[in-house]
């Protein structure tokens, strides 16, 4: 299978500070990657860099590289990059709230994108977009198309948002914590839907989220991302039956459970190390009940292991709670 998303190795920077360390990703047609940690492991930065939209933000790659489709991402010149973005990569943002401009109709928004990228007429253009608002399951798609921004639920916003990534009939979506800003109940309809669309198309995904329950439900592949670096990355299945980083059983160990009261929900105790002052050798040290000496002094190597790779000192040897 060819990739249609590489990162190689992938550092990042803004200004003096080292973000990303030595990203590696694959993702290849038809594929679902779940990219999960806590707030602040870099998940954004790792799409950011995949779409290269780093000088937005001041950021640059300092190592490594991101292919698209067999192609150097960073031997475009930034007309090539933008013609891939909307037309190859779509992007589905956190907050529908600020993706939508307030003071257009909601119609008119989703068929620019296939206008400007596809170069459909007025009438083709909004064909599609109906099109596409009945697939995302929303009803009376034609009168929604009519509606503005804010005659919407966040829910409905975020389909909205999925459609116009959808709309230039990309081979890749990124999306980035796309149900974060919605109710618990909206979110798992929206994941499943995007789910489903994207299976139904033979679509990549990558998706960013905190949560591995999102994992679980749709991804086929995990990148577990702490502190600017990998974790632990493979197949959902055997990572889920067997974590072999003790930040991946921690995470999965966050997923609520049925019946489980509110209240009870369960946090990794301590934060993410700030990119100011990350720890030395293993960057969960500071959080992991597991850690000796070597874990203090050495940064562990991110070595195969099943069908994936794991950057841990006592990778497997380890059960229980981490922290
Ligand atoms: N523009 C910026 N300038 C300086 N530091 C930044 C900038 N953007 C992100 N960072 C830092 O980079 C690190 C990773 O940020 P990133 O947004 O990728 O995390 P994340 O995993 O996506 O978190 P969240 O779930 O909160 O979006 C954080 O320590 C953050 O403070």
């Amino acid at each position: 299978m060819t990739a249609l998303l590489h990162l190689d190795e992938v550092s990042v920077a803004i200004g003096t500070i080292a973000l990303l360390e030595r990203i590696s990703l694959t993702l290849g047609q038809g594929e679902i990657l779940g990219l999960v940690g806590e707030s602040g492991s870099g998940k954004s930065l790792t799409a950011m860099a995949a779409m290269g939209l780093l000088p937005l933000i001041g950021g640059r790659i300092t190592a490594g590289s991101v292919g698209f489709d067999g192609q150097d991402m960073g031997a475009m010149t930034d007309a090539q990059r933008r013609a891939l973005r909307g037309r190859r990569i779509g992007f589905v943002t956190q907050n529908p709230m600020t993706a939508l401009d307030p003071v257009q109709r909601i119609g008119a928004q989703v068929d620019v994108v296939s206008r400007l990228h596809l170069g459909l007429s007025r009438t083709a253009a909004r064909a599609r977009t109906l099109d596409l608002l009945t697939q995302l399951r929303i009803p009376e798609a034609a009168a929604v198309a009519e509606a503005w921004p804010h005659q919407l639920s966040g829910g409905m916003k975020q389909r909205i948002v999925i459609a116009m990534a959808l709309a230039g009939d990309p081979d890749l979506i990124i999306a980035d914590e796309p149900t974060t800003a919605l109710d618990v109940t909206v979110q798992a309809q929206i994941i499943q839907i995007l789910g489903a669309l994207v299976r139904d198309r033979g679509l990549a995904l990558l998706l960013i989220t905190h949560d591995m329950g999102v994992v679980a439900q749709v991804c086929d592949r995990v990148a577990v991302l702490y502190a600017g670096r990998l974790a632990e990355e493979g197949p959902v299945g055997p990572i889920f039956a067997a974590p072999a980083h003790p930040y991946t059983r921690a995470l999965i160990g966050c997923i609520p459970q049925d019946g489980m009261a509110r209240g009870s929900l369960r946090g990794i105790p301590g934060a993410v190390p700030s990119a100011l002052a990350f720890p030395s050798g293993c960057r969960f040290h500071t959080r992991c009940a597991h850690a000796t000496d070597i874990c203090r002094t050495a940064v562990p190597a991110l070595l195969p292991r099943d069908q994936g790779l794991v950057a841990c000192h006592h990778a497997g040897q380890t059960t229980g709670d981490a922290a």
